[in-house]
Formats: C-alpha cells, sequence, structure tokens
C-alpha cells in the first residue's frame, strides 16, 4: 500500500444528553485513558494517519490536561484543535477547515467520532484500501443489520416488521475527498439540513458512497451500557 499518509477529523465537540453525567462522555476514564484518548490512540497508531483536528466544545475545560495529562509528549504525531458547533456538521466543517493548507481538496480525509474508541487498525487499512481505489465515490465503515427490525407503535407496542436486507448500519471513520465533503457540509449547513453521518451530506449530494464492512466491535460510546462493553473488549485485548 503506497505510504501517502491521511488526516482525520475527530468530532469531540458533543455533551453527551444520552449518557448523562456531568463529565462528557469523551473525557470519561477507562483503564487509565479517556474516550477521547482511547481514540486518538487508536487512529495515530496506524501507520497511514498522518495527523489528527480534534473539534472541541467551545470552552472545553478538560483538553489541556488530556493534551498533556500523560506526563510524556502528548501525542508523537500532530494533533491540531478546532472548536465545533452545535451539529454535527457543523463541528465537522469546523474541523475540516483547520486543515493544514497543504491537504488539498482532492485530498482523502477520514472522519471518525471520538465516541468510538474501539477501532481495529484491519478496519483502518480496508476503509483506506477501498477508497482509495474509489476516491470520487468515497465511503464509511460498517456491517448489514443481522438483527429483525421492529418498528414501534403505540404505547411501545409493535407496528411493523421492517425488512432488514440490504440494511447496513453506518459507523466511522468515514472517508472523501477533502473538497468534495466541505462542499457537501456547506450546502447541508445552507440548506438547514439535519444529518447524523458525512455519508448522508454526500448522498444529498446524489453520491453513493461505498460501504465496507468492518468490525461490528466498532461500538459508539452512547449510553453506560457502552462503556461497560467497551471495559470488557479491553479487558479481552489485556
Ligand atoms: N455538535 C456536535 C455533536 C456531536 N459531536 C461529536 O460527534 C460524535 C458522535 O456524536 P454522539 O455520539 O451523538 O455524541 P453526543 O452528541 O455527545 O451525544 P448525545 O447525542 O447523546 O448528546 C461524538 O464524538 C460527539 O462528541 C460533535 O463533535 N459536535
Ligand atoms: C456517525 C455515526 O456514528 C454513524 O453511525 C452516527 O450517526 C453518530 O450519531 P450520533 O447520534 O451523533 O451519535
Amino acid at each position: 500500500m503506497n505510504m501517502e499518509r491521511h488526516w482525520c477529523v475527530v468530532p469531540a465537540a458533543g455533551t453527551g444528553q444520552r449518557f448523562g453525567g456531568v463529565v462528557p462522555k469523551q473525557y470519561l476514564q477507562v483503564a487509565g485513558r479517556t474516550i477521547l484518548r482511547h481514540t486518538l490512540d487508536a487512529l495515530l497508531g496506524h501507520p497511514l494517519i498522518a495527523g489528527v483536528v480534534v473539534v472541541l466544545a467551545a470552552g472545553d475545560p478538560h483538553w489541556p490536561d488530556e493534551a498533556d495529562a500523560h506526563g510524556k509528549p502528548a501525542f508523537d504525531k500532530p494533533v491540531l484543535t478546532a472548536i465545533g458547533g452545535d451539529s454535527r456538521a457543523a463541528s465537522v466543517l469546523s474541523g475540516l477547515e483547520r486543515l493544514p493548507a497543504d491537504v488539498g481538496d482532492a485530498d482523502l480525509v477520514l472522519v471518525h467520532d471520538a465516541a468510538r474508541p474501539n477501532l481495529a487498525l484491519s478496519d483502518l487499512d480496508a476503509l483506506i484500501a477501498a477508497v482509495r481505489a474509489n476516491p470520487q465515490q468515497g465511503g464509511i465503515l460498517g456491517a448489514p443489520v443481522r438483527d429483525t427490525l421492529k418498528r414501534a407503535g403505540e404505547k411501545r407496542s409493535i407496528a411493523a416488521t421492517e425488512a432488514r436486507e440490504q440494511l447496513w448500519r453506518a459507523f466511522t471513520p468515514q472517508m472523501f475527498a477533502r473538497g468534495a465533503l466541505s462542499s457537501a457540509l456547506r450546502s447541508v449547513r445552507s440548506k438547514g439540513e439535519a444529518i447524523t453521518d458525512e455519508a448522508m451530506a454526500m448522498e444529498l449530494q446524489g453520491a453513493h458512497p461505498l460501504l465496507v464492512e468492518g468490525r461490528e466491535d466498532n461500538l459508539k460510546i452512547t449510553t453506560p451500557a457502552d462503556l461497560v462493553h467497551f471495559e470488557f473488549l479491553l479487558g479481552r485485548r489485556a
């Protein structure tokens, strides 16, 4: 694989409402490191990642400690910061605008949730290889839906069973050309559209990004149960 490296935007400006608690979930500690640090270490540990832009909430009081709390040079690759917004799209766009000037519009960049700390290097290999082969299309990690899906009706009763064929769960990282993704997100912002991932912004521009099957344990820390799951996964690694 050629050694051209890619930057990654890490949106970390969320408040973790569904998780609850006072400290935003990305700053909760597991095995001596914050969720955010686990995520950054997973990304920066891949040889094809050049650096990351961490997108922080305005006035985030946790990051400075995070950056040097480990008593050693915080990171061995460039880690820049940007200030996020009140939506994922705004935060990711802010991160893209913070990328170094030598990252051109045609350069492929990744976006990865701060809340997904269990990213495997092999998944990054697969996504980068697939998108490098299809740079115009871009792509995302995901996995086919394997459970029967029910649509909830009145009083938590089942209203219908939804067909699950061809349905996938989207994960991150998601990887696109910097210019195309920035343009798609600016379009979303100007139209006031709500998106839940970067691929959706690209789809609204008519793109059909690739689906690259990744590990099911690339979990997103959303509720306390996810934190317990991540602790278990880390314990199994050890
Ligand atoms: N305005 C926002 C909203 C979310 N995120 C980031 O996007 C990722 C995925 O979002 P999610 O899991 O929803 O995090 P929160 O928005 O913090 O969670 P909640 O929806 O429960 O408040 C997280 O790393 C979060 O920090 C962000 O950078 N800017
Ligand atoms: C981007 C994402 O992780 C793909 O599944 C997901 O859409 C993020 O959703 P959230 O509600 O912002 O956590």
